[in-house]
């Protein structure tokens, strides 16, 4: 059976990463998609931004939606204090597969668990399940269109309190129109754009932060 391109990224970084080092894991899939094949990654110039957020918010329990291979789980939990931990759900097996041998590969399967399925369906199991108070960051990086619908879900499931932090990316390419329409009109929010580039091209894109004002 062909290889799949998520296949492909995850043999070039097992064969050419250093084993429990996720700084050379998100280092080589940038490498591998900026020069081989593009790939759907926050990538590097959106990544530092991610970086930043994610160290000014000091979050313990934090939420991605969207796991695809596993880049951004890597580099959000290579930032992590010792107890955080990070829940990010995929509901594309082969992806989960994937993503869960490259968060293995950098050493990093005690601060990522990996939720398979649908976000509608586990955003409401988060609290009784998963043992979930409320979420100190969320990172929306699955389909563009799911965002507003997911932040709603997220509010009436209490999973927002004071000052959580959502990050959303792509919110120009390929755009999230009704999630920034409902999210910059909603006062409850605190909203932040920051503008970079679609991961390894020159076209625009940003990323948008919204904080839970409660
Ligand atoms: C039931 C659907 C909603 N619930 C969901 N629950 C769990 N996982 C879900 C998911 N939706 C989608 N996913 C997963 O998220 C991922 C989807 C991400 C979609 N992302 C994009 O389309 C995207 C696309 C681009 C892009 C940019 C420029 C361009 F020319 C072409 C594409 C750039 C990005 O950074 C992107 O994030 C996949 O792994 C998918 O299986
Ligand atoms: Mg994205």
């Amino acid at each position: 059976m062909a290889q799949s391109k998520e296949q492909r990224i995850l043999n070039f970084v097992l064969q050419n990463a250093v084993r429990g080092d996720p700084q050379s894991v998100v280092d080589t899939i940038d490498k591998y998609c900026s020069q081989k094949e593009w790939a759907m990654n926050v990538g590097d110039e959106k990544g530092l931004i991610l970086d930043k957020i994610v160290e000014e918010t000091k979050p313990s329990v934090l939420l991605e939606l969207g796991t695809y291979c596993g880049y951004s789980a890597v580099r959000i939990a290579r930032l992590l204090q010792p107890n955080a931990c990070l829940l990010t759900i995929e509901f594309n097996p082969d992806y989960a597969a994937i993503a869960k041998q490259m968060i293995e590969f950098a050493g990093l399967q005690e601060k990522v668990k990996i939720l398979e399925g649908p976000s509608e369906a586990i955003i409401p199991q988060l609290k009784k399940k998963h043992e979930v108070d409320t979420l100190d960051f969320v990172f929306l990086d699955h389909w563009k269109e799911r965002y507003k619908p997911d932040t709603i879900l997220l509010l009436e499931c209490g999973l927002l309190r004071k000052g959580s932090v959502i990050l959303a990316d792509n919110v120009i390419v390929p755009g999230a129109p009704e999630f920034i329409q409902y999210i910059r009109n909603n006062k409850s929010f605190e909203c932040t754009n920051y503008l970079a580039h679609v991961e390894y091209m020159k076209i625009k894109d940003a990323m948008e932060k919204a904080v839970f004002l409660g």
